[in-house]
């Protein structure tokens, strides 16, 4: 059997980074300059690298961004006395506070104070609310958008199929199996969520047409969960001791690469999969806040 094409996020994430670029442009032209704040507590290195990488790609594409690092200590107060003053300023389009946070910080009280019309992330409640609702003029959460746009680009029909997600974070499993529910292009899919206190986890993934495993469990999905021709989406990341690398550790997805791109008809690369999809759409959420301060309120 021929071996599984890849889905180059890189590639795909590029292209959009692009249409961004040109986006920037005419929001320039018309006196606005797209501008983020990412807020970041403690000392957390994958959140310190992810939010780098944001404010890298921020700049190639012409947004402005500011990075707030936070102390470990900060009180639950002064982050949402932060979030006051920027939902204040007129001057800021998205606000983005990177997650996990340490455990004395409520996310949720967090993701409710800022204001949904900033919340480039979507996971404010009411974001969220009108996602199910499949409402247009809010924010979807960048990691499910990522992947619904990464099959889009490569034309791969979700119409009808079986969808099994494995993971229920309200980040991706919850509002991914949402956001393929829709009456819409690249959705209309029969959804399963699969989870942690679910039976016969594998004999629900054999029935995927497309496999979306994001459980955060380094190699959990084998090549026995997946069926002949599936397309399959890797997002979980996991930092595996490498003593071969340079920082003694390396990125492993949740699939087994290797051995089910023998079987599959599409895979996700991980890394160079969903995580640079991520930051894709989440650059294009905040050219879509810029566009809506123009006096689109919602
Ligand atoms: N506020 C948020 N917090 C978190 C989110 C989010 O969407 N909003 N998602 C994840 C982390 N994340 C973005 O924040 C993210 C993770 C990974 C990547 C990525 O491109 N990874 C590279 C590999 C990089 C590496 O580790 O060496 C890849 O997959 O190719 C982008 C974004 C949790 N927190
Ligand atoms: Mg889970």
């Amino acid at each position: 059997m021929e071996e599984a094409q890849l889905l180059d996020g890189r590639l795909v994430a590029e292209e959009i980074h692009k249409e961004t670029r040109e986006a920037v442009q005419r929001l320039r032209r018309k006196g606005i300059l797209p501008c983020v704040v990412f807020i970041r507590v403690g000392n957390h290195p994958p959140s310190e690298l992810y939010v780098r990488m944001k404010q890298k790609k921020a700049q190639e594409v012409g947004i402005q961004s500011e990075v707030i690092a936070l102390p470990e200590d900060v009180t639950q107060q002064e982050v949402l006395e932060s979030l006051d003053r920027l939902n204040q300023d007129p001057s800021i389009h998205g606000i983005l506070v990177q997650l996990p946070l340490p455990k004395h910080l409520s996310e949720k009280k967090i993701a409710l104070a800022i204001d949904p019309r900033k919340d480039i992330d979507g996971f404010h409640p009411l974001n969220l609310g009108k996602m199910l609702l499949g409402e247009k003029d809010c924010f979807y959460p960048c990691t499910p958008l990522g992947i619904q746009e990464l099959l889009k680009r490569y034309q791969i029909e979700t119409e009808g199929k079986e969808v099994v997600i494995l993971g229920r974070s309200n980040i991706v499993g919850k509002p991914l199996a949402a956001l393929f529910l829709q009456k819409s292009k690249y959705a209309n899919a029969t959804v399963t969520v699969v989870h942690s206190l679910s039976q016969n986890i594998k004999e629900h993934c054999q029935k995927a047409d497309i496999l979306v495993a994001a459980l955060g469990k380094a190699h959990f999905v084998t090549k026995d969960f997946v069926k002949p021709k599936a397309v399959v989406v890797d997002v979980g990341v996991s930092r595996i001791a490498d003593p071969s690398s340079p920082q003694g550790f390396k990125i492993a997805g949740d699939v087994d690469f290797a051995e089910i791109k023998k079987i599959a008809s599409w895979i996700t690369p991980n890394p160079g999969g969903v995580g640079p999809m991520t930051i894709a759409m989440l650059l294009a959420n905040t050219v879509k806040a810029a566009e809506l301060s123009l006096g689109h309120p919602f």
